[in-house]
């Protein structure tokens, strides 16, 4: 479990993160929100990457503040993250990519070739090992770029709308890959696009001007209407859209 407390942090002088507090179990949590919400500054902030200005991340019953280094670099080993933008190796084999985040987050050199194997196993590129990450389709892309936040199999998996530019079926697989993972794992998963999050999000989380406007199990969201459309017009409703 990790947990949120009371975490803001500030950007350019402004409040961009509002007194944030989060409970996010193993399952899958969508993070929604308007543009400019918050929501990539929240998850840089939950993988450890950003220091708040106030309020603490608890993992485990562990507070990272509480560590005398700030408890970070242990935390990495636990976190894993994709942001919206990522960078590949593109000149680099599916292997290499996987291997270096690997061993950046911390798998010993005995295990790297093994985890590396069984990673791109798990996201279907078994057969692509020796390709370049450049030649790689756009899903694709998106799965070695998971592969590569999954190498050191952390137990907190965050994802910044890792379905932009896919086409509808590389969607539906990337959504089915992320109902495996978070069936052992916290994931928490950014998105705009509704229908990425009704058939497999337990929880959702919505953030608007950098506050949480909701947190708790998808249905009650929308009580009263299913689907797509029920969760679409109850979140419009929650952020004045
Ligand atoms: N480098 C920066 N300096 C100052 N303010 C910033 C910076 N980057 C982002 N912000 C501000 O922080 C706030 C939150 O931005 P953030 O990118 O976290 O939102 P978001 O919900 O992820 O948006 P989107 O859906 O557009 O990706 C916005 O008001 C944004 O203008």
């Amino acid at each position: 479990m990790l947990q949120a407390d009371g975490v803001t942090v500030r950007r350019g002088g402004k409040v961009v993160i509002d007194d944030v507090s989060l409970q996010l179990p193993v399952g899958l949590t969508g993070l929604l929100g308007p543009n400019g919400a918050g929501k990539t500054t929240l998850m840089t902030v939950l993988a450890g990457m950003r220091r708040p200005a106030r309020g603490s991340l608890t993992f485990d019953g562990e507070r990272l503040s509480d560590q005398p280094d700030g408890g970070e670099l242990a935390y990495f080993s636990k976190v894993g993250y994709l942001p919206q933008r990522f960078r590949l190796m593109g000149l680099k084999s599916c292997d290499d990519n996987v291997m270096y985040a690997a061993w950046a987050r911390g798998v010993p050199k005995n295990m790297l070739a093994e985890r590396t194997a069984s990673v791109l196993a798990i996201v279907d590129l078994a057969d692509r090992t020796d390709v370049r990450a450049r030649a790689l389709s756009g899903g694709m892309r998106q799965r070695l770029g998971i592969a590569c936040a999954l190498a050191h199999d952390p137990s907190v998996l965050l994802l910044d709308e890792p379905t932009v530019g896919l086409d509808p079926a590389q969607r539906a697989s990337l959504r089915a890959l992320l109902g495996e993972l978070a069936e052992t794992r916290t994931v928490l998963l950014s998105t705009h696009i509704l229908e990425d999050l009704t058939p497999i999000a337990q929880r959702l989380v919505v953030l608007d001007h950098g506050k949480v406007r909701f947190a708790g199990q998808t249905g009650e969201l929308s009580p009263h209407e299913e689907g797509t459309q029920g969760l679409e017009s109850a979140y419009l409703r929650l952020v004045g859209g």
